[in-house]
């Protein structure tokens, strides 16, 4: 762990992030939502997104949008809160849409969502088309429909997660101090800024208390659960400041401005590991030589027409090996199950469509769910 001057030569590099904005930054005065305190953010995102690089925003806002228009003489309810972020939601969307030329996309999502097989491919789809088509996605806890079993409860774990779905090497969290600090800044005016973290172990985690401010929720803590998931997943996260117009300008200069948490795999060893090693797979697919040289030379995606036989019975989202004759080639995730890819063998995307009375996934398996043995 290195503290406050100890290191200002580190590079910050990356190419998808996700980029969560707490509620503060949102609805600077606790209620309402302003564009006065996004505008460095936003710049930030359209020139990062001018020079090709992807960015999914997790937003937090939608209570705190939505709470000056209730007349409410106490302290909301659960079902208040609710009714506020439906309200919020869409003031907080259309304070996003003022700041982009391009579209912006809602996407709504509680925890059963990401658990849900069906629901989680959707997410990912929707996700990489909105990214393909250079639009920009803002997602949210659907927090009027979200139960207790059902919540993320912060949107720090929700963006370590979109941050996961989305395939980003960088989770950005802007909020309203500059970083983790060794005590919360708020309580304890010595409390030294940490630059940057390799490990997120216990005595780091003992470093962070709750919220700041009557809008946000979690706190540090929240933050740094976000960290360590992120992390295992071999994607670096950033703690930054998000009301200082310098944040962005030194992001935009490579420069780290808050903490920094390096992660101890790459992204793709990460997921290399967790498909060569935690995953079992369920069915095979026999694939021709163009396919192969698709794979194996041009690092392409497999497409259903390149499937020559589908063995096994797997779930849409599950784990294939990917045969040429006896060798095994690659371990992927299909996009397809075993029955639907059975039918649509061979066949190119025309025909597919044709095939099977609706469009479908382009590939069988898409390049970032796999991995060349
Ligand atoms: N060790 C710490 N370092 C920095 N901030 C801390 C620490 N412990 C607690 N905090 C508090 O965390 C707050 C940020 O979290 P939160 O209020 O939930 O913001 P957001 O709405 O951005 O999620 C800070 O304002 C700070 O008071
Ligand atoms: N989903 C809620 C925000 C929850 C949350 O984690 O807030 P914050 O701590 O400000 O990121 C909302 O939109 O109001």
């Amino acid at each position: 762990m290195q503290q406050q001057g100890a290191n200002n030569n580190v590079s910050f590099r990356w190419q998808r992030a996700v980029i969560k904005v707490g509620s503060a930054l949102i609805a600077p005065n606790g209620e309402g939502c302003k564009t006065a305190c996004l505008l460095a953010l936003a710049q930030f995102v359209n020139e990062s997104r001018s020079e090709g690089k992807e960015i999914i925003l997790v937003s937090s806002g939608a209570v705190a949008a939505g709470r000056n228009a209730f007349s409410l003489t106490h302290p909301p309810s659960l079902s208040e809160k609710q009714a506020m972020a439906a309200v919020g939601q869409t003031r907080m969307m259309a304070n996003w849409a003022r700041l982009f030329d391009t579209p912006t996309a809602q996407i709504l999502l509680t925890h059963g969502d990401i658990r849900n097989r069906d629901h989680y491919l959707n997410i990912k789809g929707t996700i990489r088309e909105l990214l393909a088509h250079g639009m920009l996605p803002v997602v949210n806890e659907n927090d009027s429909v979200a139960t207790d079993e059902l919540k993320f409860g912060d949107n720090d774990n929700l963006a370590a997660l979109v941050a996961l779905v989305a395939e980003a090497d960088t989770l950005l969290i802007c909020t309203d101090v500059d970083g983790l600090y060794d005590a919360d800044p708020r309580t304890n005016s010595n409390a030294q800024l940490i630059k940057r973290v390799d490990k997120i172990d216990q005595r780091i985690m003992t470093l962070a208390g709750g919220a700041g401010s009557v809008v946000g929720t979690g706190g540090m803590q929240t933050k740094l659960q976000a960290a360590r998931k992120a992390s295992h997943n071999g994607i670096q996260t950033l703690i930054a400041n998000g009301f200082r117009a310098q944040t962005f300008s030194q992001l935009a200069q490579g420069l780290v401005p808050g903490t920094l948490f390096t992660p101890p795999l790459s992204r793709s060893s990460a997921k290399k590991n967790w498909l060569m090693h935690s995953l079992r797979a369920r069915g095979r697919l026999v694939i021709d030589q163009g396919a192969a040289n698709a794979l194996c030379r041009n690092g392409a995606s497999l497409l259903p027409v390149g499937v020559v036989k589908v063995e096994g019975e797997f779930r849409a989202g599950e784990a294939v090996e990917i045969v040429l004759e006896q060798e095994t080639l690659a371990i992927g995730l299909c996009q397809y199950d075993a029955p639907t890819l059975t039918q649509i063998a061979g066949l190119n995307s025309q025909q597919i469509e044709q095939q099977l009375g609706y469009s479908s996934y382009a590939e069988a398996v898409h390049r970032d769910d796999l991995v060349l043995f």
